[in-house]
């Protein structure tokens, strides 16, 4: 960013008021009779609904329209281990997301945690009052172990973001990107630079969608992860491969595809130009890419190139799939977020992507045109389609699976947020 950019950053984020969200009310407050009914006495009534029959906190509260953004601040975008102070502007965006994007109320919470235990603790003895948890920016290992214990001990979706909003949205891509350069998923060969709570499950995701292990390298940053190295943990171990590779530069030689969830620049030019024909490139890391789109066009024109940013065409970014894949699950009330959920995301993105896109998207864009190909291999954030598509996919799929304790909405399809309360 320019040194005017990063100005104009600061002062959105401290002017009018600081911060991104603020608190609205939705019932009115002006008389005394108003009073009677929204504190004492008259709410009394509502905590004795509650107190009788817990589901009664979806009527009478915000609860069933309400995630939780959680987190310790430990992988903070790619800027690493900063804190839970630090990550607040983070949190607070994806709240801004919620809203925007789904219509759903957020509250972004950061907790300064000793232990992994503590942050589970911390987050399971908060859970039962939200209707959803996203927890966000929390790094690998570490991200495995709370996740598979929230979703044990809550009875409400829980959703480690940064592993599978990204894969989601990575796997929506990839397909349509292969499909462009014309080569199959189970033949594509895949480097994956780094090894943390994004890369592990992305690399998941595309190989329940048909990628080879066998054909996958992944790296953190030691190298290549093989199945010589010493002391690496039982999710790199997945990926270990009986490989004489162990450099990026070895790894790259011939590959269809690199995708970075690692660190800024960490792939070369130089290493750009020894990849196959028509190479995918997902630089994903924000918010400076593993390599810029400019100089990865330059080594080769006939790249299909990704980022994670707002600024350059393909955003491949969890912000696709986090606003619309909680607003299916709590309308359906799902108890979870499941793999038949998160592969119906995959498709609804995908097959967006291959139809017109509206006027209003181009204006936001500022184009003139955008249609299916190497320059628009994933809908925009502002398509509001997504909400429908998505959303919609989603909660079809909670039903489906079983973990819905609704039926699929009568209100469904959402045309727009001001439709998410239904009649
Ligand atoms: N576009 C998107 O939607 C998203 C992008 N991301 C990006 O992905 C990145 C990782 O996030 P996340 O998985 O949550 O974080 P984690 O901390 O869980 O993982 C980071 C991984 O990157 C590796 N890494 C870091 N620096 C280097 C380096 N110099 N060389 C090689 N590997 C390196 C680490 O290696 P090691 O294991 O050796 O420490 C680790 O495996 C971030 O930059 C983030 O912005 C994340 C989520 C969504
Ligand atoms: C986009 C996102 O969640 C990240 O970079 O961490
Ligand atoms: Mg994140």
């Amino acid at each position: 960013m320019t040194d005017a950019n990063k100005q104009a950053a600061l002062d959105y984020h401290a002017k009018p008021i600081p911060g991104k969200l603020s608190v609205e009310l939705t019932k009115p407050t002006a008389t005394a009779r108003d009073l009677a009914l929204a504190y004492s006495p008259g709410v009394a009534e509502p905590v004795r609904e509650i107190a009788r029959e817990a589901e009664n906190a979806y009527r009478y509260t915000g609860k069933g329209n309400l995630v939780a953004v959680i987190s310790d601040g430990s992988a903070i975008l790619g800027l690493g281990n900063l804190g839970p102070l630090a990550s607040k502007p983070v949190m607070e965006g994806k709240g801004v997301l919620f809203k925007c994007f789904a219509g759903i109320n957020s509250v972004d919470i950061e907790v300064d945690a000793e232990s992994p235990q503590a942050f589970i603790d911390t987050v399971a003895r908060i859970a039962d009052t939200w209707g959803g948890i996203n927890l966000e920016d929390i790094k690998a290992p570490e991200c495995f172990e709370i996740e598979k214990a929230l979703i044990e001990r809550c009875r409400i979706p829980v959703f480690h973001d940064d592993q599978h909003g990204t894969a989601i949205v990575t796997a929506a891509g990839m397909l349509n990107a292969l499909d462009i350069a014309g080569k199959a998923i189970g033949d594509v060969k895949i480097v994956c630079m780094g090894a943390g709570a994004a890369a592990i499950a992305c690399m998941r995701l595309l190989v329940s969608c048909g990628a080879s292990k066998d054909n996958l390298i992944m790296l953190d940053r030691r190298g290549v992860i093989h199945n010589e190295r010493e002391g690496i943990n039982e999710y790199k171990a997945e990926f270990a491969r009986d490989t004489a590779m162990r450099t990026l530069d070895d790894a790259i030689d011939g590959a269809d595809v690199f995708i970075g969830l690692s660190g800024p620049g960490l792939l070369s030019a130089e290493q750009v130009k020894k990849m196959a024909a028509d190479p995918v490139i997902f630089a994903c890391t924000n918010p400076d890419p593993e390599i810029h789109p400019t100089v990865a066009r330059e080594a080769r024109p006939d790249v299909i190139m990704a980022t994670g940013r707002s600024d350059f065409p393909n955003q491949v970014n969890n912000v696709l799939g986090f606003p619309f894949i909680f607003r299916g699950a709590l309308d359906v009330r799902a108890t979870r977020i499941n793999e038949t959920m998160k592969l119906a995301a995959v498709h609804a993105l995908k097959d967006l992507a291959r139809e017109p896109v509206p006027q209003e998207v181009l204006d936001a864009y500022e184009r003139t045109d955008m249609q299916f190909g190497r320059d628009y291999i994933i809908p925009t954030p502002v398509d509001v389609r997504l909400l429908a598509r998505v959303s919609s996919a989603v909660a079809q799929a909670a039903v489906d699976s079983g973990v819905a304790r609704k039926p699929y909405p009568a209100h469904y399809p959402l045309g727009t947020i001001n439709d998410v309360y239904g009649e």
